[in-house]
C-alpha cells in the first residue's frame, strides 16, 4: 500500500503556475497499477483518494500507520465504486459483491478490508474516497439499480447527462460522504453545465470510461481566471471549494464525483453563466 501526500494550494497561488506545477497540485495520475492499493492523503479537507486493482491475488488494506490512527478508518468512513469487472470486498470478514458500477459505503471502525477479482482477464478496479467522520454508519452495498438517478442538460447543448446518486442522505446515509457516477448521453460532451461553485464543499472527480486515445479537458479556478487540465482515463481531480468545475471529452467518457465538507446538500451550489467565465 502507498501514500502519498498532496496539500493543496489557493486561488493565489493557482495565478503563477505552469502546466505542470498545476497538474502536480490538482491532478492524480498514479491510482490505478495491477496488484497495488494506492492512496493519495490530500489536505483539501481531508479526503483520501485510492485506487486498488487486484488481478493475480486479493489485495489488504486497513492499517492507519500513515495517518495516526489504529485504522486507516478509525475516525473515517469511505466509499468504494467498482469502475471495472466483477469483484468483492471483505469488511471484517462480511463480504460484498460489486458489479461494474456498484458502489460500497464503509462506516467508520472498519479495520481490515479485501479486495478481490472475480476473474484476471477483466480484474476490478476499486476508487475510494474517505473522509473523515463523527458517525457510525453501517456498511452498505449500493447497486447500479439502487441508486437515485437525475436527467440533466440539453442535447442541442450537447451537456445530456445522467447522475447517479448512490451515498446521498436519500439513497445510502453517510456523515459527510457524497458519492455519484455521472454519464454521458451519446454525442453530449459536456458535464457540470452550468458549472458552478459550492463554497461548502470540496469535491473530486475520477474520469473513467475513456478510451486511450481520449481526453477530457476539465475546467478548473476562479471564474474570472479560469484553468484547464488534460485528463486520462483513471485520473482523479482536486475540486477545492474555491474553483469551478466543469469539463468535455473528446469521447465517451464517465466520472465518479466525491464530495465533503460542511453539509449534504447536493443543491447548496452557486452556479456560474459560462458568459461571466474568463
Ligand atoms: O454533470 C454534472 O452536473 C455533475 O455530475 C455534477 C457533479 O455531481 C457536481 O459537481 C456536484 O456538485
Ligand atoms: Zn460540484
Amino acid at each position: 500500500m502507498t501514500m502519498k501526500l498532496l496539500y493543496g494550494a489557493g486561488p493565489q497561488d493557482v495565478k503563477g503556475y505552469d502546466t505542470q506545477r498545476l497538474r502536480d497540485a490538482f491532478l492524480l495520475s498514479d491510482l490505478f497499477a495491477d496488484d497495488q492499493v494506492n492512496f493519495t492523503y490530500t489536505h483539501v479537507d481531508r479526503l483520501i483518494l485510492g485506487g486498488a486493482v487486484p488481478v493475480t491475488t486479493s489485495l489488504g488494506f486497513g492499517s492507519g500507520a500513515e495517518i495516526g490512527t489504529p485504522y486507516l478508518l478509525s475516525a473515517r468512513e469511505m466509499g468504494i465504486a467498482n469502475l471495472g469487472g466483477t469483484g468483492s470486498i471483505e469488511v471484517d470478514g462480511q463480504r460484498f459483491t460489486l458489479e461494474n458500477r456498484d458502489v460500497l459505503y464503509v462506516g467508520r471502525g472498519a479495520r481490515q478490508i479485501n479486495a478481490s477479482s472475480l476473474s484476471a482477464e477483466r480484474p476490478a478496479r476499486f476508487y475510494m474516497n474517505s473522509v473523515p467522520a463523527g458517525a457510525d454508519f453501517p456498511h452498505r452495498l449500493i447497486t447500479r439499480r439502487e441508486a437515485k438517478p437525475l436527467d440533466l442538460g440539453d442535447a442541442r447543448r450537447s451537456n445530456r447527462r445522467r447522475l447517479a446518486m448512490y451515498i446521498h442522505p436519500e439513497v445510502a446515509p453517510s456523515c459527510l460522504l457524497l458519492m455519484g457516477i455521472t454519464d454521458l448521453a451519446e454525442g453530449s460532451a459536456w458535464n457540470t453545465m452550468p458549472p458552478h461553485l459550492h463554497e461548502r464543499r470540496m469535491e473530486a472527480y475520477c474520469y473513467f470510461d475513456l478510451s486511450p486515445e481520449d481526453r477530457v479537458i476539465h475546467v478548473m479556478g476562479r471564474p474570472e481566471e479560469t484553468r484547464h487540465l488534460i485528463v486520462a482515463d483513471g485520473e482523479a481531480v482536486l475540486s477545492p471549494a474555491w474553483s469551478i468545475h466543469m469539463g468535455a471529452g473528446t469521447g465517451p467518457y464517465a466520472f465518479v464525483w466525491g464530495m465533503t465538507g460542511e453539509n449534504q446538500e447536493y443543491n447548496d451550489v452557486a452556479p456560474v453563466a459560462v458568459a461571466d467565465l474568463k
